[in-house]
Formats: structure tokens, C-alpha cells, sequence
């Protein structure tokens, strides 16, 4: 199994290459070179089965042999033990033929926790095998640092950089970024968006010096392994509704194409997916792409839903990968393009991705009414980016086909925002109760490539 650059112009790697690699050479993102597939038996095979067993059956494909059945078995096992709930990612009705997925049941409360608990011990295992360390540098917009931290948090091979936009997370993802006192992380709140920090990690990613004087390593969804462990959810949840006999849909409150691109891995494996959703906040630079508008930068503003708020939605380039045809050519164009404000998708590039995604968005108006009405309706109290999930589901699913909304966090993740729609503060986890005690340890930096390489360095060598 062998993984290539979106942009074509990067050395093909092994599945623990690419993972350990993170950006490719040529500034693109990795994809299995051929995507595995699950006969109908085999997916049929699934139902009933506990989820680290799905996760094993539907990831061990994607690994060649760079781990044994033993190792890999064992990981997912350490993974998922920490969650909250036996199911791991459970299914609740809200309406017929409307359910909503919870992801929100791991270490940190958000769906990142089922690919980065996998990846953390993904990599301590490579890193140990290997007698080898490395720096992991990631860009978060809220969910993706805290389970990063967490997941890599006192682990001998790595240390751990997390740039996050200051000012823009909420008080509880901040807290969750600050206050642990593993000597190996560090929360770095830089001035700018969450667009800035994705860009300064790339360009630490193309700064060939700065990458391999650290050994530069990346758990952003940059990081296929990241994705693969999400495709699993969409196998789970299927199979309990009836696939692969029927057809299921999904909605996923989308910023980064992460979470939806997992599905339409899904999809190619062969799970019988009808609709990929994409819902967008007021930031909808996807949903306007995916309308036919072409894919233009505008500026940020901030919602309700933080974790939402991007412009330069990683993935989507993967997305683009597939729809130009498996042209890396095309692909580094576009993404030429992008670097001076934005790019025209080709007619026939439109008609691939609309083949597989529709979209939505949702206004900030909308998300709070939402959750409201929800309260009321099911009882379920979402989150704000759950919301507008259900919000833009609600809008464009077939009432004859089984629609799986994402519940990407737990409501106490973003209490002001559901206090205020709801009337109802929702409290954190007995574990975490004590969140708002504990002392923080952050640093404020410019954003500025020199400062923040600078930075590193420094306390790399501490
Ligand atoms: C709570 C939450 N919902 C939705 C998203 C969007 O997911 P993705 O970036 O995979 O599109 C994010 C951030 O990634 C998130 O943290
Ligand atoms: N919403 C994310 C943004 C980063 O996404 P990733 O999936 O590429 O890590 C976050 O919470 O940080």
C-alpha cells in the first residue's frame, strides 16, 4: 500500500511514512494511491461487532505492513479504552429517519479524539520501533490542540506545539490547550486566525531547514492516519441502520474537510452513502464552491461555532484531487492560485464534486434557533457546529433515507453559546470539573514564521 502527493510531485511512502511525514515535499496532502474496498459481505459481516473491531476491519487495509495484526489490534484497544461511553460513538433518534452520531464521548469531548487517541499510540509505537523523536506542530481552531495535547501529552519521543488563534477558541478549549502540565506541550496563542496558524505550519512544512533540523511532524488532518481512523464512525453507524442492504446519508458540520472527506472514503471502500452534506457557518466558502461559485477567499468573521471558522479548508484539496481526476498537475495550479485569493473549479471538476457532496450553511441566527428547537423537540442538547448539522440536514435530506447527523462536540465545550439558546449551562464531565481551577501556561507570539521557528527551537532544546 502506497501513499501519493495530491500535487504529484512527492516521493511515494508507506502508510507509517506518510503518517510520520505529515505535509508532502511538494506542499501536498497524501492519499492512498489506490483506495481499499469492502465487499457487501464484508461490510455486512460488521453488524454487531464492538467498534474496535469495525476500526480494525476497515483500517487494516490502509496499513500494508507496517504493523502486525497484534500491534495494530492493541492500539486500537489503548485508543478507545478511555472513552465515556461502551459504545464509543453512539446513535440517538431525533426525528424519523434523523439520528445524530455523538462523537463527542472521548478524553477531550469532540470527534477528535477518535483519530488523534489512534495516532498518538500509531505513533509511539512507530517512533519506538524506529529509536527515533519527533516535533509535532499543529494548528488548531479549538478541537483538534486539546486532543492533541491530550493524546501526546508525556510521551517520551515528541514534543508537541500547538498554535491556536488568540482569542478565538472558547473558554473550555482554551483551558483544555493550557492547563496540562506535561513539560512536552505547549499552547501557543498567536495573534491572528486560525487560517494564520494553519499557514505558518505549512510554511514551517516548506521550510525544508526548520522541517528537518526538528524532525517536523504533523497531526492536523494534513496527516492521513488522522482521517483514515474517522472512516470507521461511518461504517458503525451505517451498519446499525441497515447497510449494507440500504442507503444511508450524512451531514457533517465541515471547516477543514476532514470529517466529510473521511466519509467519502467510506463511500469508495463501498458503504452504500446516498448524501455527503457539507454544513457550513457564516463562513461558507465551501458551500458557495460547492454551489458553483469557485472557491475565493473572504475574510474570517467569528461565529458561535469557532472550530468552523476557516477560509482555507485543507481538505478540500483532496476533494480537488479526486474531481481533476487523480491530476496532481491541476491541483498545485489551483493551489497557486489560492495563495493570491481564490480559484474557478473546472465544469468537469464541478460535476465530480457535486456528484458526491451537497452543502448548506447556516447563519449564526439559525445555529441558536436550532439548538433551541432541537431541546425542545428531541430533548438533545447540541452544540453549536451539531446544530448547524442538524439545521442544514433537516433542509436537505430524503425523508426516505436514513440521515446520520455528526455531533461534532459536547455542548459544554461551548456553554455560553447553548446557555444562551437553551437556558441551559451545560456542565463538563465529572473528570473535568475542575477545569476552571487549574493554572494555564501559554504563550502569546506574533505571527511570524521566524519568531515562532525561533520559538521552537528553543524549547525543543529545553
Ligand atoms: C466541533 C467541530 N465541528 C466541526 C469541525 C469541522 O471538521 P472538519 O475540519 O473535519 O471539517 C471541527 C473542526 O475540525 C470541530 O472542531
Ligand atoms: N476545527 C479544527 C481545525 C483543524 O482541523 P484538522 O482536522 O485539520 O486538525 C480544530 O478544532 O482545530
Amino acid at each position: 500500500m502506497k501513499y501519493i502527493s495530491t500535487r504529484g510531485q512527492a516521493p511515494e511512502l508507506t502508510f507509517e511514512d506518510a503518517m510520520l511525514t505529515g505535509l508532502a515535499r511538494d506542499g501536498g496532502l497524501y492519499v492512498p494511491a489506490e483506495i481499499p474496498t469492502m465487499s457487501k459481505a464484508e461490510i455486512a459481516a460488521l453488524a454487531g461487532l464492538s467498534y474496535e473491531e469495525v476500526a480494525f476491519r476497515v483500517m487494516r487495509p490502509f496499513l500494508g505492513d507496517c504493523f502486525t495484526d497484534e500491534e495494530f489490534r492493541g492500539i486500537i484497544a489503548r485508543a478507545y479504552d478511555g472513552f465515556g461511553h461502551a459504545a464509543r460513538a453512539p446513535l440517538v433518534q431525533l426525528a424519523p429517519n434523523h439520528f445524530l452520531l455523538e462523537l463527542f464521548h472521548g478524553p477531550t469531548l469532540a470527534f477528535k479524539d477518535f483519530a488523534m487517541q489512534l495516532i498518538g499510540q500509531l505513533f509511539e509505537t512507530a517512533l519506538k520501533r524506529r529509536g527515533e523523536s519527533v516535533t509535532i506542530v499543529g494548528a488548531t481552531s479549538g478541537d483538534t490542540g486539546s486532543a492533541a495535547i491530550q493524546a501526546f501529552g508525556g510521551l517520551d519521543a515528541v514534543n508537541v506545539f500547538i498554535l491556536y488563534p488568540h482569542g478565538r477558541v472558547s473558554e473550555v478549549q482554551r483551558r483544555q490547550m493550557t492547563t496540562p502540565t506535561d513539560a512536552n506541550v505547549h499552547a501557543l496563542a498567536v495573534d491572528g486566525d486560525f487560517d494564520d496558524c494553519q499557514a505558518a505550519l505549512k510554511d514551517m512544512f516548506n521550510d525544508f531547514d526548520f522541517r528537518d533540523e526538528v524532525r517536523l511532524a504533523g497531526v492536523n488532518s494534513i496527516n492521513f492516519a488522522r482521517v483514515l481512523a474517522q472512516v470507521v464512525y461511518y461504517f458503525t453507524s451505517a451498519v446499525s441502520l441497515g447497510a449494507p442492504e440500504r442507503k444511508v446519508s450524512f451531514t457533517v458540520p465541515t471547516g477543514n474537510f476532514g470529517d466529510i472527506f473521511a466519509g467519502f472514503i467510506a463511500k469508495q471502500m463501498g458503504l452504500p452513502i446516498d448524501q455527503l452534506v457539507v454544513a457550513t457557518n457564516q463562513n461558507d466558502i465551501l458551500h458557495r464552491c460547492l454551489s458553483g461559485q469557485g472557491y475565493h477567499k473572504g475574510e474570517t468573521i467569528p461565529s458561535i461555532s469557532p472550530s468552523m471558522d476557516i477560509q482555507v479548508s485543507s481538505n478540500f484539496e483532496r476533494a480537488l484531487f479526486y474531481a481533476y481526476g487523480q491530476d496532481g498537475g491541476a491541483v498545485a495550479q489551483l493551489m497557486d492560485e489560492l495563495k493570491s485569493g481564490g480559484f474557478e473549479v473546472s465544469q468537469g471538476a464541478m460535476q465530480a464534486l457535486q456528484e458526491h457532496y451537497v452543502s448548506g450553511r447556516c447563519s449564526e441566527a439559525e445555529t441558536s434557533a436550532t439548538i433551541t428547537s432541537e431541546r425542545a423537540a428531541s430533548g438533545e442538547l447540541l452544540c453549536p457546529h451539531s446544530a448547524i448539522g442538524v439545521k442544514v440536514a433537516n433542509e436537505q435530506r430524503n425523508p426516505a433515507v436514513p440521515m446520520v447527523t455528526l455531533a461534532t462536540a459536547h455542548p459544554a465545550k461551548f456553554p455560553a453559546a447553548v446557555e444562551e439558546a437553551s437556558g441551559i449551562h451545560p456542565p463538563l464531565p465529572p473528570r473535568m470539573a475542575d477545569l476552571y481551577d487549574r493554572s494555564e501556561r501559554v504563550t502569546r507570539i506574533a505571527n511570524d514564521l521566524t519568531t515562532l521557528e525561533t520559538h521552537i527551537r528553543k524549547h525543543i532544546a529545553h
